[in-house]
């Protein structure tokens, strides 16, 4: 089966990045030191080369995953190796932090790419979840981490078929509750908002869906892909593993362009270092902060504090101020555990390597 990269987001500046004598290709799956990733000519799985080798024996974080750009050098008989992963648009990095069996945390500095070159961050909170309304405090933390990762967030209130009236005054208070982010009702069940949540797909982008456990992400993205779905199954059954097999692609190009990730790390997400993801959900609050007496004030029972007062006239839901102080606290925590350098070693080796790409650049006969 031949893929047409475009679709799957593949573009001029990515091709700049390619060096000489390589082939790209999308990682759609990594598992045991190996990748399933989708070239022009089909799907394939390669190992690694000797540089990714070398480089994630240092920092995990340099190890291909789920998104990821690829450049590819070509072996005998059609096969491809993994050479190089091209500079990350975006990342979902996870720190080091583990939870051992007696339920403690325990972080070992060591971070982990969960998927990366995500545009599109589905924020899928049940407008209905058994008795309880859409966790608005959920949204403002999985809302965080889409800013965080350098994607946009998109707020999906899914189940909307399950109400019967209130949509309209519970979209308000989700939209309070994301300032800035486009926030759209979707029933999977009727088909309403799927198409407006394709929509931002358009110019073959990538997204993901977040959300808790019955949200409707699987709904979604069965509803998104379609037929899309059913073709990756006949591909599959048709490399003999069998027909009913089920199988879990992590990455899904959708029939008209575009693609969702949708991985077990990434439905798993809970925590993140997200500090600058908080400040961004908040911004209310931040700016409110502006206008306190203190520059390090705690908005708590400081004199002159701008935002107790917006709190007090009824400007500033209490809720939104607990909330933030809830989030400080975990990006806080999470900041102690996380090594500190690893986004900055992530940084400068994304430097480097571009910075040796252009190098190799200009040497082209
Ligand atoms: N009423 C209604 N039910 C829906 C809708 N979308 C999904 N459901 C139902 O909600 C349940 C959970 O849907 P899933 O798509 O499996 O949810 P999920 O978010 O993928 O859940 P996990 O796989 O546990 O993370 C299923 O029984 C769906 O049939 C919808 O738009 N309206
Ligand atoms: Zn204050």
């Amino acid at each position: 089966m031949l893929f047409d990269l475009s679709l799957l987001g593949w573009t001029a500046s990515r091709a700049a990045e390619l060096p000489d004598g390589t082939v790209p290709g999308r990682v759609s799956r990594v598992d045991r030191g190996a990748a399933e990733v989708i070239a022009a000519d089909g799907r394939h799985r390669v190992k690694y080369g000797a540089r990714v080798r070398r480089a994630s024996a240092d920092d995990p974080v340099a190890l291909p995953c789920v998104g990821d750009w690829a450049a590819l050098s070509e072996l005998p008989e059609g096969r491809y190796e993994l050479d190089l992963v091209l500079p990350r648009h975006t990342a979902f990095v996870r720190g080091g932090v583990s939870r051992d069996s007696r339920g403690g945390l325990s972080g070992d500095g060591q971070g982990q790419v969960l998927a990366a070159n995500v545009d599109v961050v589905f924020v899928a909170e049940p407008s209905m979840h058994s008795n309880d309304y859409a966790d608005l405090g959920r949204i403002e933390r999985l809302v965080a981490l889409a800013w965080e990762s350098g994607g946009t967030p998109v707020v999906l209130v899914t189940k909307s078929d399950l109400f019967e009236q209130g949509l309209d005054e519970l979209l308000a208070d989700v939209r309070t509750a994301a300032p800035g982010v486009d926030v759209h009702a979707v029933s999977s069940l009727l088909g309403d908002g799927v198409e407006l949540a394709r929509g931002y797909l358009e110019g073959a982008r990538t997204a993901v869906v977040l959300g808790p456990s019955g949200a409707g992400k699987s709904t979604l993205v069965n509803a998104l892909a379609g037929d899309g779905v059913m073709e990756t199954q006949q591909v599959r059954a048709g490399d003999g593993r069998g027909r009913h097999t089920t199988v879990h692609r992590e990455l899904i190009p959708l029939p008209d362009g575009g693609l969702i990730i949708d991985t077990p790390g990434i439905r798993r997400v809970g925590l993140y270092e997200m500090s600058q993801g908080v400040d961004l959900v908040f911004a209310d609050i931040e700016e409110l902060a502006g206008g306190c007496r203190f520059d390090d004030c705690g908005h708590d029972s400081e004199p002159g504090c701008a935002v107790q007062e917006a709190v007090a006239s009824g400007e500033l839901p209490e809720r939104r101020l607990q909330s933030w102080r809830k989030l400080q606290r975990e990006a806080a925590w999470m900041a102690a555990r996380t090594d500190a350098r690893l986004r900055k070693d992530l940084q400068s080796k994304w430097k480097i390597i571009h910075k040796e790409m252009r190098r190799a650049g200009r040497n082209r006969p």
